[in-house]
C-alpha cells in the first residue's frame, strides 16, 4: 500500500510504534486519535473471534465523516452482520477476503483470489481506489456475497485446515521415501500448524457452513473405513471357504 503511495496510519491493542516508524507510518496508540485522523478507509484487521470485542472497545460514535470500513477475516457474514449493527448509516460497509496469506501471498499476489462484496457502499470512487490496490498487483478479483463467500469457504478453506488438523493429531512426519502426494500432506500440516487456532476456530464457530462440513467429513471416513472392513472381511471369508473346499 505503502508502496503504491496510499498514506497510513495505524492503530492497535499491540505497541507497534517502533515498527511504525522504520516505515514511516504514524502509530496511534489512543483509538480515539486514530479515528480522528481523517482516513478515507478503516481497514479492520482482527481475528474473527475478536472481531467483536474489538468492535465494541472503539469509540466509534466519534467519527464525524464518512469513512469506507472494510474487514478481511476468513467469513464473511459474521463481519458484516457485526459491521452493520455498530456502524452509523452513513458509513459505508465492504467485506473481503483476500484467499491468501503471508505463506501463499510471500512471493507475490499474482492470479490469487481476492473476494468482495460491496455490502453498503455509496463512495464508489473510495471503493474502487481501495479495490484497485490488489487488483493492480494481479489478483483475481471476484465479486460474490457474503453468504455464497462462507458456503464456499467451508468446502475449501475450512476442509482444508481440519484435514492439516487431523494429519497433526497423528503426527505425520517426512519419511526417506515420500512420495509426492504424501509430500504434499506434510507440506499441509505445517501450514495449518504454523496458523493459529483462533483462525481455525473462527471458521467453524462464525461459518454457518461449517458445520455441515464437518459432519461430511466424518461421514466420508466412516464411509472409507467400511469399504476397508468389509474388504478384509470377504478376503478373511473366501480364504477359508477355499481351504473348506480344498484348495
Ligand atoms: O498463506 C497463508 O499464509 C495463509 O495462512 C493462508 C490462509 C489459509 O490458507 O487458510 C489463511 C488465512 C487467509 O484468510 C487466507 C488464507
Amino acid at each position: 500500500m505503502l508502496k503504491q503511495g496510499h498514506t497510513i496510519t495505524v492503530t492497535s491493542r499491540t505497541d507497534y510504534s517502533q515498527l511504525c516508524h522504520q516505515l514511516g507510518i504514524p502509530f496511534f496508540r489512543d483509538a480515539l486519535q486514530f479515528l480522528e485522523a481523517d482516513n478515507d478507509v478503516i481497514l479492520i484487521c482482527t481475528s474473527i473471534i475478536s472481531l467483536s470485542d474489538v468492535l465494541k472497545s472503539l469509540p466509534l460514535h466519534c467519527l464525524n465523516r464518512r469513512t469506507l470500513f472494510v474487514d478481511v477475516l476468513s467469513v464473511k457474514e459474521h463481519p458484516r452482520n457485526l459491521l452493520l449493527q455498530v456502524l452509523a448509516e452513513e458509513m459505508d460497509v465492504l467485506c473481503t477476503h483476500p484467499m491468501f496469506g503471508p505463506d501463499s501471498g510471500k512471493n507475490g499476489w499474482k492470479n490469487l483470489a481476492f473476494m468482495y462484496d460491496k455490502v453498503r457502499v455509496r463512495d464508489e470512487v473510495t471503493c474502487s481506489s481501495f479495490l484497485s490496490i490488489f487488483e493492480s498487483e494481479g489478483c483475481r478479483m471476484m465479486e460474490m456475497s457474503c453468504e455464497e463467500h462462507d458456503k464456499l469457504a467451508a468446502k475449501s478453506q475450512f476442509v482444508t485446515h481440519a484435514i492439516g488438523r487431523i494429519l497433526a493429531e497423528i503426527d505425520i512426519e517426512s519419511t526417506s521415501i515420500n512420495t509426492k502426494s504424501f509430500e504434499t500432506l506434510v507440506k499441509l500440516k505445517e501450514n495449518v500448524s504454523s496458523s493459529s487456532f483462533d483462525l481455525f476456530s473462527g471458521l467453524f464457530i462464525h461459518n454457518r457452513f461449517a458445520k455441515q462440513e464437518l459432519m461430511n467429513l466424518e461421514q466420508g471416513f466412516e464411509m472409507v473405513k467400511q469399504k476397508l472392513l468389509k474388504m478384509n472381511e470377504d478376503q478373511t471369508l473366501s480364504k477359508s471357504n477355499n481351504a473348506m473346499n480344498g484348495y
